[in-house]
């Protein structure tokens, strides 16, 4: 698949930024066209990869934000997208359209910037653009309180009004006890782009083996056109000793179908999807809730059972009940390592988004509340026991 991505807010920007750098290690050939979005000026400065000319300020003469950004009010965030929308798609202008299957619009939804102005300028990509939008909106985790899960919880619903399908990451469950804040967002932010990249990139000729079974990206547009909520699994496993011992003698390792049907290949791929399935997702869901699937195998082409492949496809299909499974391969002769990664698309029993919405409904009624009684302490404070004294 060929991609136009957009990170919008700091996280969104972060993980565009990543994305780009795993694609460029990895040698694939996934975004043809990256921007990112903010309202704050320093935070531009944080990228390596996405070109100066496409990182775009918004809302630098709105008196609220100059910009400082959005202080993580999603409704300015919204206003200064739309008050400075032509000046974002003019750099959209720069979108090789003949060459791009689709757009990403990545944010954190805790925010204002990200949380309020991707829904924004999603909405105004699917209304300009025939190829379908999608989203990667991440999750704040619980401890960062009842503000990020307000803001997160209404920018999912705007995400999945405005894309064609949104795909969701949840910090919450990718929290690591030990890290700082920071190293911890690094650190997810790779998980993220190795995820994208695994999945989205296979299917385009970057110099590897075409494949017979090669995943195309009709294969994602349909899995992901039934929009929603979509979660994606991911496992690696390290090559036999056999791939590497052949890797050291050819030189190279041989394209060879034979080797990828021993049933030990097949019976590995198997396991690999299923462990996949049964890892850490991107945001945990009960996968039997979700409407479609996608598997994609990528490794080197002696290590790619088709068997293996079937097999994997038939599980899943048995697991989510549904016939919408399809199943490729993404042949990679250098590949270090087997790599599984399963988009499930449309999940609907998604226990964090459930959370999240409790713990908006109980911020708002508590801001609300707080907003009322202040003006009465306010007022309390500045008045004197009994109101004898005058105003100036
Ligand atoms: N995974 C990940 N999440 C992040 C990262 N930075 C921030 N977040 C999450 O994204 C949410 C939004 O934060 P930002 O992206 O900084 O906010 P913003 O969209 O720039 O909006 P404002 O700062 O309010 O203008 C936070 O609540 C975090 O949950 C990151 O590098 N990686």
């Amino acid at each position: 698949m060929k991609l136009a991505v957009v990170g919008f807010g700091n996280a969104g920007g972060k993980i565009a930024d990543r994305i780009v750098e795993y694609e460029t290690q990895t040698e694939r050939s996934l975004c043809q066209f990256t921007a990112v979005v903010n309202s704050a000026r320093i935070d531009l400065h944080k990228l390596g990869y996405v070109p100066q000319r496409h990182q775009i300020l918004v809302g630098q003469t709105d008196e609220r934000s100059k910009g400082h950004g959005a202080g993580a009010d999603p409704d300015l965030g919204a206003e200064l997208t739309r008050q400075d929308l032509a000046e974002v798609q003019r750099v959209l202008d720069n979108v090789p359209l003949h060459d791009v299957d689709a757009f990403l619009v990545v944010a954190g939804l805790g925010g204002g910037t990200g949380s309020g102005g991707g829904p924004v300028f999603a909405e105004a990509l699917g209304e300009r653009y025939g190829e379908p939008v999608y989203g990667l909106g991440v999750l704040p985790s619980g401890d960062e309180g009842g503000r990020a899960s307000l803001n997160a919880a209404r920018s999912i619903r705007s995400f999945v009004d405005s894309t064609d399908a949104t795909i969701a990451f949840d910090n919450d469950a990718w929290r690591e006890g030990t890290q700082s804040i920071e190293s911890g967002y690094e650190q997810t932010n790779v998980e993220i782009a190795k995820r994208v990249v695994s999945l989205l990139a296979p299917g385009e000729y970057d110099g590897s083996p075409v494949s017979e079974n090669a995943m195309d990206s009709s294969d994602v547009k349909r899995t992901l056109s039934v929009g929603g909520v979509a979660t994606v699994a991911y496992a690696e496993a390290s090559l036999e000793e056999e791939t590497q011992r052949q890797r050291g003698l050819l030189g190279r390792l041989r394209n060879d179908g034979e080797a990828g049907e021993r049933e030990g290949a097949a019976t590995k791929v198997h396991g690999l999807v299923r462990r996949a399935a049964r890892s850490r997702l991107t945001c945990p869901a009960d996968i039997t809730s979700a409407e479609r699937a996608l598997v994609v195998v990528s490794g080197p082409p002696a290590e790619l059972s088709q068997k293996g492949l079937v097999r994997s496809r038939k599980w899943l299909e048995s697991q989510i009940d549904s016939v919408e499974v399809l199943a490729g391969d993404d042949p990679r002769p250098g590949a270090d390592r087997l790599r599984a990664t399963v988009l499930l698309a449309n999940a609907t029993d998604v226990p964090r988004i459930d959370a999240l919405q409790e713990q908006a409904v109980d911020a708002q009624e508590n801001i609300d509340a707080q907003a009322a009684e202040r003006d009465t302490a306010i007022s309390e404070l500045v008045t004197d026991p009994d109101d004898e004294l005058e105003p100036i």
